[in-house]
């Protein structure tokens, strides 16, 4: 509510209703060389007083201040400010994450009026740059991030998450092929999807980002059995993101008159951009546009092979807008969905209306009421262009879910009849 006077930041004026006065004073605090609280000077009167307590104690630097609501305006605050929420990320120090972690804490996906907690899981390797993060983060000084928790233990760290973006995965280095990459990742999902089952919150979303992301998010929504199978999602956002980015240069109209676009499927070589059911302006994309070789041959193959071109210009992956679409995805489950409109992502195919294998993760049309949960959308047309694609993926799926058969807990063992390499360009 206050973004266009801040640009994504609340001064604590306006905020809480009161006299400015920074919540991370160091009127309150005196921190040593290691960034550790050694004394806390609190006075009861003091409406911004900080208090430790023995829950912030595994907290990092700063963020060990524990910001105790109760001490503020009680009237202004009900109104204004939620219970903090508890996200959890993975991968926390590489390069998706070091744009996603600040779109997060300044409240562009939950909202301004959302406290976040963050709880940053690294690898081994990844720990020193981890710190590093949670240095710049404490350094942002967002009012609305109240915790950082920094590690490595997957236990620790999704302990009460309500929500969790997995990033972390190994990257596809020279001469794995996929079948090698699913077994490798799906022992760090496996391992991901025990500790969620152990300590996360029984209602906790969890967005799989890290490739093979469909696969991934399967293993790991079957290993945490404790939590909702509707709860488990994989990226296909960034995917739905190009697709509407291509209808609008055709097109010639802004992306915001777009509606209907989705992408089905596995997040690879596989993936089907939906054009007959997209809509511009309300009317069929394919009657727009006129032009159905154009649909065919140019923007499927251009859709696909966009990360791998974005990464040919700038040398690098295409990081922030995966970000961005992070974000959207996340958006689109928080807030409710146009009327007529709906939004990709790769989720369980139990119970599906077009009459997919079940027990798979593939990108379908949702829509969510902004409460957290999504239904799939029944209506999509589909011809026989489409069925065509979208069986294909599905085999795919099938084939990748018998590679990792060993990963599922009573799994019938299955033979790995993946051959070739599918990984999306530009990806690893
Ligand atoms: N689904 C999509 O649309 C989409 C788009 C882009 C990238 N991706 C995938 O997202 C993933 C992350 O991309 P990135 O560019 O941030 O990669 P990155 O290599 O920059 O970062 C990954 C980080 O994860 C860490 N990591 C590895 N194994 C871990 C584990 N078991 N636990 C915790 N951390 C671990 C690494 O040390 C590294 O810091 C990749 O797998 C990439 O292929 C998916």
């Amino acid at each position: 509510m206050f973004e266009h006077l801040t640009g994504g930041r609340l001064p604590q004026s306006l905020f809480i209703g009161v006299p400015i006065a920074p919540i991370r004073s160091q009127r309150y605090v005196q921190l040593n060389s290691k960034k550790t609280i050694v004394s806390l000077v609190a006075s009861t009167s003091d409406p911004f007083a900080a208090t430790a307590s023995s829950s912030t104690d595994d907290n990092f630097g700063v963020f060990k201040l524990n910001y105790d609501v109760r001490n503020e305006d009680q009237r202004l605050l009900q109104k204004l400010w939620k219970t903090t929420i508890r996200v959890a990320i993975s991968g926390a120090a590489g390069n998706i994450s070091n744009h996603l972690l600040f779109m997060l804490a300044s409240g562009g996906v939950f909202g301004m009026d959302q406290p976040i907690s963050f709880q940053l899981l690294g690898s081994q390797e990844s720990q020193r740059k981890l710190e590093g993060v949670a240095m710049e983060l404490e350094d942002s000084l967002y009012p609305l991030l109240r915790e950082v928790r920094i590690g490595t233990d997957p236990y620790t760290l999704f302990k009460n998450a309500d929500w969790v973006i997995l990033l972390g995965a190994h990257p596809r280095t020279p001469g794995i092929t996929r079948a090698e990459l699913l077994d490798i990742n799906g022992q760090i999902f496996r391992e991901q999807g025990r500790a969620l089952d152990a300590v996360a919150a029984r209602d906790c979303k969890v967005l799989v980002v890290g490739n093979p992301c469909n696969t991934n998010a399967l293993i790991c929504m079957e290993n945490a059995p404790r939590l909702p199978r509707r709860n488990f999602h994989a990226l296909t956002r960034l995917d739905e993101n190009r697709a509407k980015c291509q209808l609008a240069l055709r097109a010639r109209r802004f992306y915001t008159s777009l509606s209907r676009v989705t992408v089905w499927g596995n997040h690879s070589t596989t993936l089907v951009p939906d054009f007959l059911n997209a809509r511009i302006a309300g009317e069929p994309a394919m009657d727009v546009i006129g032009d159905d070789t154009w649909f065919r041959e140019d923007f499927t193959p251009t859709v696909a092979n966009r990360g791998g071109a974005i990464t040919q210009l700038n040398g690098r992956s295409s990081a922030a807008s995966t970000a961005v679409s992070i974000a959207d995805a996340l958006k689109s489950l928080v807030t409710p969905t146009p009327q007529g409109d709906c939004f990709s992502s790769a989720v369980c195919t139990d119970g599906n209306p077009y009459g997919l294998a079940e027990g798979l993760i593939f990108s379908m049309p949702c829509r969510s009421k902004g409460d957290g949960q999504y239904e799939i959308v029944d209506d999509f047309l589909i011809d026989e262009w489409l069925d065509e694609k979208i069986m294909a993926s599905e085999a795919e799926l099938l084939k990748e879910r018998g590679c990792v058969s060993h990963l599922i807990p009573n799994a019938p063992p299955a033979a790995c009849e993946i051959t070739q390499d599918t990984m999306l360009p530009g990806e690893s």
